[in-house]
């Protein structure tokens, strides 16, 4: 047993050069996954949640690109790695599933041609074998008949079963670290809770940490053991998700939560965060989201934007919520 992180997000910052000067889509982001667990990555679009998901596997489209930080997988700095190198570890150390099962899978081959190239080219075995792996990854993700299925091309599944496929073809070389973006959002309500329920029982029993991204609350309170609050490109909380969820320190995670039908919270009434995000080139003097708090006080506006760092540990905010009971307790 080691206590090494699958991954490490240290001090991630990602710039994309404009006319109109250098925007921040990640700034100063850091954290860690664990084997076996599942961070869940939220806030609004365009808060910067895909980016850092895109810097950590090497897939950031030009001009945006890494200027400082660090990414480790195991340990090993890998944010410096370009073309075969970094290709070897996408597939073999991260798998990825996207919103959009198509972009994943190609639609002139079947998907046993599609595992069984990824798992040979990263397991080195055989093609009998990497045959029967792939039937068993099918049927491990739910495939039902997966013997049989496996000579049907993608458009021959259903969103949700094609969002299977995906899953298991992200699994398939064993990867360590499985980034998940968007994973249920472009399936019914009905599949997305299927899917969830898929990526848990895979993370708990293989032991992969994964990084889960998504604007949506109400997934991170069914799959995630952390998350991660993303705003501006900066994170406004991160936490055991439980105690975010019951007791969340920032504004703007209370914001989300209160717009976010959560089946625990019965029938009280949504409330939106008034507002919008802002644009990246237009951030406002001191913290990013002041404009939209309902405690923002003028200290929030005078001073350098608050990071977790320079707060509690837990919520990059001045005035955290729900912390007086601790407080008291250490009194
Ligand atoms: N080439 C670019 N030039 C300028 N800004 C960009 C460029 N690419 C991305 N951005 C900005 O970077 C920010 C972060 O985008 P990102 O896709 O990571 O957000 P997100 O939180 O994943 O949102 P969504 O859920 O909509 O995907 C956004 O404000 C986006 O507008």
């Amino acid at each position: 047993m080691t206590d090494t992180p699958v991954l490490s997000v240290r001090n991630l910052v990602v710039e994309i050069p404009t006319r109109h000067g250098v925007l921040r889509p990640v700034d100063n982001v850091s954290y860690d996954i664990q084997a076996g667990e599942i961070l869940g990555v939220v806030g609004e679009s365009g808060a910067g949640k895909s980016m850092t998901g895109n810097a950590v596997v090497g897939l950031l489209d030009s001009p945006a690109r890494i200027t400082s930080g660090e990414v480790l997988l195991s340990g090993q700095p890998i944010q410096n790695l370009r073309g075969e190198a970094l290709r070897r570890l996408r597939g073999k150390k991260m798998g990825m599933i996207f919103q959009d099962p198509l972009t994943s899978l190609n639609p002139l081959l079947t998907i046993g041609d599609q595992l069984t190239e990824t798992i040979q080219e990263h397991l080195k075995v055989g093609q009998t074998e990497a045959q029967e792996r792939a039937i068993a990854a099918l049927e491990e993700v739910g495939i039902p008949a997966a013997r049989s299925r496996i000579d049907s091309y993608p458009h021959e599944f259903s969103g949700g079963m094609r969002q299977r496929v995906v899953i298991a073809l992200a699994l398939c070389a064993e990867p360590d670290l499985v980034i998940a973006d968007e994973p249920t959002t472009a399936l019914d309500v009905s599949v997305q809770a299927q899917i969830v329920a898929l990526l848990k029982r895979l993370c708990r029993d293989r032991g992969v940490a994964v990084m889960l991204v998504t604007h949506d609350m109400g997934v991170i309170a069914e799959a995630a053991d952390r998350v991660a609050v993303m705003y501006a490109g900066r994170l406004a909380e991160l936490g055991p998700v439980r105690e975010v969820i019951t007791a969340a320190h920032h504004p703007y995670t209370a914001g989300l939560m209160a717009s976010t039908p959560l089946a625990s919270q019965g029938k009280e009434r949504l409330r939106q965060i008034p507002g919008a995000m802002p644009r990246l080139g237009n951030l406002p003097d001191g913290c990013a989201f002041h404009p939209r708090c309902d405690y923002a006080q003028d200290s929030c506006r005078a001073n350098p934007g608050p990071t977790l760092d320079t707060c509690d540990g837990r919520a990059a905010c001045w005035f955290p919520l729900n912390i007086k009971e601790k407080s008291e307790v250490g009194a």
